[in-house]
C-alpha cells in the first residue's frame, strides 16, 4: 500500500550574499530547521544586492559554496532563482513566488538581528511582512570588519516594533566581511579559520583562489 505523503506545511527562506557562507550561517540554518520545524528551507544566494556597496563574487562561486556549506543538511534546497533574475533581488518578489508554489504553507523568513534593524529600509517591507513570519537570530553588535573581535554584546531588539519569532543560538562573532579580510592575508586552510568556515567551503575557496585581495 502506498504511504500518504504529508503536505509541505512549513517553508523557510534564508537569503544572503553568502560571500562566503560561514559557520554562523550554517548554525542559523540549523536553528531554523529545528526550531521552526521546517519541511523545507530554501537557501537563497542573492542575485543583485542593491543594498550592498560592493560587487558580490560571481554567483556560480557563491552557489557552489552554499552547496558546500549547507548541502548535507536535511530539507535544505539551494535555490538559484535570485541569481538568475534580471535586476535587483527584492525579497518581496521571491516570497511572492514561494507563496504561489506553496499556497497552503506557513512561510518563514530567516534573518539575523542586523537585518531586522534594517528591515524598514527594504523594498515593499510591508508586503514581506504580509507574506512571511520573520524568524530572527541575535547577532553581536560588532558586525562587518570588527566581527571577529568577539567582545561585543547582543544587538538590542527591544525597541523593534515589528512582529518576529526569535531563534535561539549561541552568539556567533563572525561576518563574511571579516572573513574576506582574513583570507586576503592567510590561506583558506589556515587553522585559525577552522571554526569560522566549514571545511568544504575552505577547500572550495583554496581551489578557486578566491578572496586573495581585500574587498
Ligand atoms: N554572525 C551572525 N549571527 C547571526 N546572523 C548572521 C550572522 N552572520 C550573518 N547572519 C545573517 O545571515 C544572513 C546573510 O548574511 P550575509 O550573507 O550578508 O553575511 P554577513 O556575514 O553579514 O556578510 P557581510 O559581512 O559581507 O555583510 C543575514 O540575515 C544576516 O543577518
Ligand atoms: O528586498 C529588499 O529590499 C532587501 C533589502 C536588504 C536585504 N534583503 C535580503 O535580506 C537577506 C540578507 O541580506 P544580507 O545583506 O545580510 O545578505 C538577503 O536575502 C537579501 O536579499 C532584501
Amino acid at each position: 500500500m502506498a504511504s500518504a505523503t504529508r503536505p509541505i506545511q512549513r517553508v523557510g527562506m534564508f537569503g544572503g550574499a553568502f560571500d562566503p557562507p560561514h559557520t554562523a550561517h550554517r548554525a542559523l540554518a540549523q536553528a531554523a530547521l529545528e526550531q521552526l520545524g521546517l519541511d523545507v528551507l530554501h537557501v537563497m544566494p542573492t542575485g543583485q544586492a542593491w543594498h550592498k556597496a560592493r560587487t558580490l563574487s560571481a554567483a556560480r562561486h557563491r552557489i557552489a559554496m552554499c552547496e558546500a556549506a549547507f548541502g548535507d543538511l536535511p530539507r535544505v534546497r539551494i535555490d538559484r532563482r535570485e541569481t538568475g533574475r534580471h535586476g535587483p533581488s527584492y525579497t518581496a518578489d521571491t516570497l511572492a513566488e514561494l507563496r504561489a508554489e506553496y499556497p497552503q504553507a506557513t512561510l518563514y523568513l530567516v534573518l539575523g538581528a542586523d537585518q531586522l534593524l534594517a528591515f524598514k529600509s527594504w523594498v515593499r517591507w510591508e508586503e514581506v511582512l504580509s507574506l512571511a513570519t520573520l524568524a530572527v537570530a541575535n547577532r553581536p553588535t560588532n558586525i562587518g570588519a570588527q566581527a571577529l573581535r568577539g567582545d561585543a554584546p547582543l544587538t538590542d531588539l527591544s525597541g523593534v516594533d515589528l512582529p518576529f519569532v526569535p531563534l535561539c543560538m549561541p552568539l556567533q562573532h563572525i561576518s563574511a566581511t571579516a572573513l574576506r579580510a582574513k583570507l586576503a592575508t592567510e590561506p583558506a586552510d589556515d587553522p585559525s579559520l577552522d571554526l569560522l568556515v566549514p571545511d568544504a567551503v575552505a577547500s572550495y575557496i583554496s581551489q578557486n583562489h578566491l578572496y586573495q585581495t581585500p574587498t
